[in-house]
């Protein structure tokens, strides 16, 4: 029997944003702890790898005031993971946070938490950010030079690693017949100077189950393509169409190489949105009646915000695109959201072409634009787009996200799941303990070289 490539799945639950329907009667809250636990009970009775949390370290705004159809009120990362931990037993737990603002020995010290509390499933998503608006939340300000993003990223990362490895395995002893608790008296010892950092100490935690947490990064650019290449175990990228999905496959694994890894040492796992039907006509329908419903005339005023970079408040997006052209030298107008393309300019030339092209208003172009429901259709039709998208090296799988929270997983993992498990490309049950063992990613070996503790 050949053995099928299997499909990771990751369970998204994104926040109040344009992507989920909150004013849905069904739609219930995205900050009690009864919608995050009901979101990963259903991901774990699918077999998920992971629970996936994003971060949003600033309310978003435009033009000095908060829109409030964008990521409001995102709960704590680890405080919800956390919780997470206690009510799940297989699933995973991934939560994205930013390496500008967070120091390493506190994320070490965090990740090794969790991974404890969970029985190894800790899995940390690394972004980075050189947004000065955002930075005005923490202590140092938007301190960062965007060339210097992934320098701190890389020195970063490679600090918590070795502070996550400054435990040997057998450092506890715990022999309660002679009293003795650790085996010598130079644990967690580490010593490290470089242009980022330059901390000495002793690390608190004995390592934990996973030795070292795994590794997820999102972000697209060249610096960020080398950074995920050498050093991550898998990517959220936005690539979730083929061909692209293929190029950009190829292109990371081509780079795991010249870093000296193994190309499949890195997975990757875009975002995928789903609408199922009775039908393919049906969930068709569907999927355009949440796109329509996604990008409310606010919402799609936003969004052009961001190319045109000027107030848009009196601009009737049931017309055609703005005939003016962007402000691109003004200062950003929308405030905490990456723009997708710093190059305003050739991003409305681009939506131009697509007006004319479709025929489309403002709005229009928008929905066609900016909506992501990348598989639609019967639960046999979006069974086989996944499978077929990871079987002809697409992806390793799917961060998957509905916008319906907490409840729109439940049809993914009631209709969809059963038929990927027929297709033999999804497990029917998890084969190990730790979150590495459910991806197949070995324990990475203890590199510490024990540093003299100079305290
Ligand atoms: C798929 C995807 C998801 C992301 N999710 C987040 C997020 O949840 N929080 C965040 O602060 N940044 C997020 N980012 C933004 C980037 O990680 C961050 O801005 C990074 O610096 C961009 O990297 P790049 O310059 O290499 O593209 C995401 C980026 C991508 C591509």
């Amino acid at each position: 029997m050949t053995h099928k490539k299997q499909i990771i799945l990751g369970a998204y639950l994104g926040g109040v944003n344009n992507q989920t329907l909150w004013g849905l009667p069904e739609a219930g809250s995205q900050i009690e702890f009864s919608s995050f636990e009901h979101t990963a009970r259903t991901a774990e009775r699918g077999k998920f790898d992971f629970f996936f949390l994003a971060e949003g370290l600033a309310l978003r705004e435009r033009g000095g005031k908060i829109f409030d159809q964008d990521i409001i009120g995102r709960p704590d990362t680890f405080t919800v993971l956390a919780s997470l931990a206690a009510v799940t037993e297989h699933l995973g737990l991934a939560g994205t946070i930013n390496v500008t603002f967070n120091e390493p020995y506190e994320l070490a010290r965090q990740f090794a938490s969790l991974d404890h509390l969970s029985g190894g499933r800790a899995a940390w998503n690394i972004v980075t950010s050189f947004d000065a608006f955002t930075g005005q939340n923490f202590r140092r300000g938007g301190f960062l030079p965007r060339s210097q993003r992934y320098e701190r990223a890389a020195e970063s990362l490679a600090l918590v690693r070795e502070l996550w490895d400054s435990w040997a395995e057998d450092e506890v002893v715990a022999d309660k017949g002679t009293g003795q608790f650790v085996r010598s008296g130079d644990v967690g010892a580490f010593q490290h100077t470089g242009s980022q950092f330059d901390v000495h100490g002793r690390f608190t935690l004995p390592r934990s189950p996973q030795g070292q947490p795994v590794i997820l990064q999102a972000g697209v650019s060249e610096q960020g393509r080398d950074f995920a290449a050498a050093n991550s175990d898998a990517i959220f990228s936005p690539f979730n169409h083929l061909p692209e999905a293929q190029e950009y496959y190829s292109d990371i694994r081509r780079r795991a190489v010249a870093a000296g890894r193994d190309a499949d040492d890195v997975k990757l796992l875009p975002g995928g949105a789903f609408v199922l039907g009775d039908t393919d006509q049906e969930a068709q329908d569907k999927a355009r009646w949440v796109r329509d419903q996604q990008v409310t005339p606010q919402t799609a005023r936003v969004l052009l915000e961001t190319v045109w970079n000027r107030d848009l408040s009196d601009f009737d997006p049931d017309g055609p695109l703005p005939t003016f052209e962007p402000a691109v030298d003004a200062p950003s107008f929308i405030q905490g959201r990456a723009r997708l393309d710093s190059d305003l300019q050739g991003w409305a030339d681009r939506l131009r072409a697509v007006q004319a092209e479709k025929k489309l208003t403002a709005r229009e172009v928008v929905v066609d634009q900016f909506t992501r429901t990348e598989f639609v259709g019967t639960p046999e039709r979006v069974a086989g787009q996944l499978d077929d998208f990871v079987q002809s090296g697409g992806s390793d799988g799917f961060i998957i996200g509905s916008h319906l929270v907490p409840t729109g997983l439940d049809e993914f993992v009631d209709r969809v799941v059963p038929l990927l498990q027929e297709r033999g490309s999804l497990r029917a049950e998890y084969q190990g303990s730790t979150l590495r063992d459910n991806l197949g990613l070995p324990v990475p070996e203890r590199r510490h070289v024990r540093a003299s503790a100079t305290v």
